[in-house]
This record gives structure tokens, C-alpha cells and sequence, in this order.
């Protein structure tokens, strides 16, 4: 792999961004991270051991003072507001942080000459499943505004591409999850909305029970099915696709997930198992802009990037999670 260029890493004070930037330094990258620490954490950057600019996406001026003091090589893009609930509810912020935030930034991008860029989008841009395992082919029809913001920012790499040449790497990421191995990153959303924390924070008695919502998808057992990936295996992807671009690949839409749905109550019962611990739940209403299933084909990573993810196994990946989870929340 290459060495020593300069990658600017947005949102790398955050879950999947910091995992990503561990496996660019893995790699050989020097890696500088933009985030605005909206969610980040500043301790991840520290324990990473890499310097932070702290600025927003859609703050031109500071964007265009470092491209001009920094040669950076390309963009990864992770920084984003990811909520999908949230985002029914309060779709203009969504719009804003990350549409307008991203296209203010690619814009810096070309003023600064650099052509490259690593986006995270998500499976969610697919909606309503109509045929499973999902191929990047699969119909595009976003649920909620989260999903449209991430296709709209999809459609304006692929005319950026198209009118000034500006290469991109698109990953649709099936559900992150799981931490680094060794436990010096892991998952810590403020507000926490995701599943697999909040059982194992409820494992913890830190949360007096979990909510299962919706009981009544067309499901085997009535919950939501969804792909889990292990964090890890999402940043290795990226390691590879930044390098497939700096090899001169052209521009390309990557699904990265394991192939297997499991249902909320599966993974409850996995977080069980894991932990010993009882997880109590309720089972509650639908929570809007909710997909009844998400699965994907990742054999298109597989073959063009080859990409080989080490971490299949649910049980290893709440594991990993587990381990995080105890040393930053256990008592
Ligand atoms: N978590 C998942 O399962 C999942 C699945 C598919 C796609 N994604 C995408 O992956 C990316 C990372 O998600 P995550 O789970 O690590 O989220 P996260 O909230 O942990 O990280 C996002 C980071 O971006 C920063 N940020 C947000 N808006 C910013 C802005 N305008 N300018 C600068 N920094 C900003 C935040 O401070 C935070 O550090 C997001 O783009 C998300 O949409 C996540
Ligand atoms: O307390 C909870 C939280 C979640 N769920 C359900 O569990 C499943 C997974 O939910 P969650 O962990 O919140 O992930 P998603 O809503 O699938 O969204 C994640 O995964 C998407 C890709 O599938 C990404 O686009 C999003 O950014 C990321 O937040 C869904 O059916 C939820 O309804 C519950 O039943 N109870």
C-alpha cells in the first residue's frame, strides 16, 4: 500500500470514523481528522494519536485555509447526522448537515484541485426490499429523510463526477456495528438509538429495559430483520477503496455487508448469551422511516476491492461490543 499521504478523514472523532481511521494508520496513511465534535469524541482522537481540526463541513473558509496549508490526497467522508428517526422528525437539520454540509465541502474539494473521495452511504437509500440479499442494483426509493439525504448526496458524486471529474468511492453500509478487538475504540452514540448498545446497555442496568419496535413486520418471528457488520470490517473497506482510487479505479457503489438478516430478537437473544445477563424488553409500536428488512450482497467488494470481511460471526461481533461496553459504562 501507499505511504504517507495526507487523508483528510471527516467525522473521525466518531464510531465507524475512528475505527476507519485506525485501519488508514494501519495502512501507511497519515491521517488528519475534520469533525466538529457535534457527536465525536475528543478522547478517540487522542487515543489515536492524530491531529484534529475542529470545524464544520459546511464552514467554507475553514475548509478552503486548510486545503491550502495541507496536501491532502483525498477525503474520507464519514462525518454525517445519522439518526432515522430523528431524522422524520427534524428532516431540515438532516438536509442541512448533510446534503448542504457535503456539497460545501466537495466544492471546497475542487477549488483545492483534490478529486477524490470516500463517502459513507447506507443501505437505507434502498427502502422497501424487493429482492433479498439487496445488490447495488437494487431500486432506490429512500424511507426516510436520513436515506434521501445520503441519495442525494450520491447523486450529486455521480454529476460531480460526470462534470469535473471528481472520483468517488460510495460504500452502503448494512448495519455497523461490533468494536476494535483490542478495546481502544467502540461505539458511544449520545443520544444511543442503536440496538445492539442499548441491549448491552441494558445488560449494564444502565437502561431499565430495551423497546422492540414493531412486532408485526412480515418477518419470521415479527421484528425487523437487518445485516450486521463488524466496525472493523467497514474500515478495512475503506483501507480499500481509497487505495482502489488512488490507483486510478473510476467511480464506484460498494454495498458492505455479511448477507445475514437477523431479526431484533435474535440479536437480543445473541446479547444474552454473550453477556449472562438478562435484557428485559417491551414491545412497542413501529418506529417510522424503519425498513422491515435490510440485507445485502457484498460480492461486488468482494471481487473489484477484495474485500474479506474477518468478523462475520453475530456473536464475535456483540462480543467485541461487549468488551467496549464493560470497560467504558461497567462500574
Ligand atoms: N452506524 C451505522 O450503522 C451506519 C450505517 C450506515 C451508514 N452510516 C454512516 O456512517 C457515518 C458515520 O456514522 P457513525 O455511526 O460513526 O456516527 P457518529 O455520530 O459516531 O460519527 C459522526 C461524526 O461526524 C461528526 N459530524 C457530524 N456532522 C458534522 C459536520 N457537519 N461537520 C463536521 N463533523 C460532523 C460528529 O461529531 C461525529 O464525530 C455517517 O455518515 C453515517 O450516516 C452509519
Ligand atoms: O431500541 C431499539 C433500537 C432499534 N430497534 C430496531 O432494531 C433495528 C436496528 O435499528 P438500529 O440499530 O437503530 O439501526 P438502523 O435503524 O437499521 O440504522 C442503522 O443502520 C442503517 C443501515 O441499516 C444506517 O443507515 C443508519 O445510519 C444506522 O443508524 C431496527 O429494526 C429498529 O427498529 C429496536 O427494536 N429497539
Amino acid at each position: 500500500m501507499a505511504t504517507q499521504q495526507t487523508i483528510l478523514v471527516t467525522g473521525g472523532a466518531g464510531y465507524i470514523g475512528s475505527h476507519g481511521v485506525l485501519a488508514l494508520q494501519q495502512a501507511g496513511f497519515d491521517v488528519l481528522i475534520y469533525d466538529n465534535l457535534s457527536y465525536g469524541h475528543r478522547e478517540l482522537v487522542q487515543s489515536l494519536g492524530v491531529e484534529l481540526v475542529v470545524g464544520h463541513t459546511g464552514d467554507r473558509q475553514k475548509l478552503d485555509q486548510l486545503f491550502a496549508t495541507r496536501d491532502i490526497a483525498a477525503v474520507m467522508h464519514f462525518a454525517a447526522f445519522i439518526a432515522v428517526g430523528e431524522s422524520v422528525q427534524k428532516p431540515d437539520i438532516y438536509y442541512q448537515n448533510n446534503v448542504v454540509g457535503t456539497l460545501t465541502l466537495l466544492e471546497a474539494m475542487l477549488a483545492a484541485d483534490i478529486k477524490k473521495f470516500v463517502f459513507s452511504s447506507t443501505c437505507a437509500v434502498y427502502g422497501m426490499p424487493k429482492e433479498i440479499p439487496m445488490t447495488e442494483s437494487h431500486p432506490i426509493d429512500p424511507l426516510s429523510p436520513y436515506a434521501a439525504s445520503k441519495r442525494m448526496v450520491e447523486q450529486i458524486l455521480a454529476d460531480f463526477d460526470q462534470a469535473y471529474g471528481l472520483k468517488s468511492v460510495i460504500f452502503r453500509y448494512f448495519n455497523a456495528s461490533g468494536a476494535d478487538p483490542q478495546g481502544r475504540l467502540g461505539e458511544d452514540h449520545n443520544p444511543e438509538t442503536h440496538l445492539i448498545p442499548l441491549a448491552l446497555l441494558t445488560a449494564l442496568k444502565k437502561r431499565p429495559q430495551l423497546a422492540i419496535f414493531g412486532t408485526d413486520y412480515d418477518t419470521p418471528d415479527g421484528t425487523a430483520l437487518r445485516d450486521y457488520i463488524h466496525v472493523c470490517d467497514l474500515a478495512i473497506a475503506h483501507a480499500l477503496g481509497l487505495q482502489y482510487l488512488l490507483e486510478g479505479g473510476e467511480s464506484n457503489i460498494f454495498n458492505l455487508g455479511n448477507g445475514n438478516g437477523f431479526s431484533v430478537r435474535q440479536v437480543i437473544e445473541v446479547a444474552k448469551t454473550v453477556t449472562g445477563l438478562d435484557i428485559p424488553y417491551q414491545l412497542c409500536p413501529r418506529r417510522p422511516g424503519d425498513a422491515p428488512i435490510l440485507v445485502g450482497s457484498s460480492a461486488k467488494a468482494k471481487h473489484v476491492l477484495g474485500w474479506n470481511p474477518q468478523y462475520p460471526d453475530l456473536h464475535t461481533i456483540i462480543d467485541h461490543a461487549w468488551r467496549w461496553h464493560q470497560k467504558r459504562h461497567g462500574d
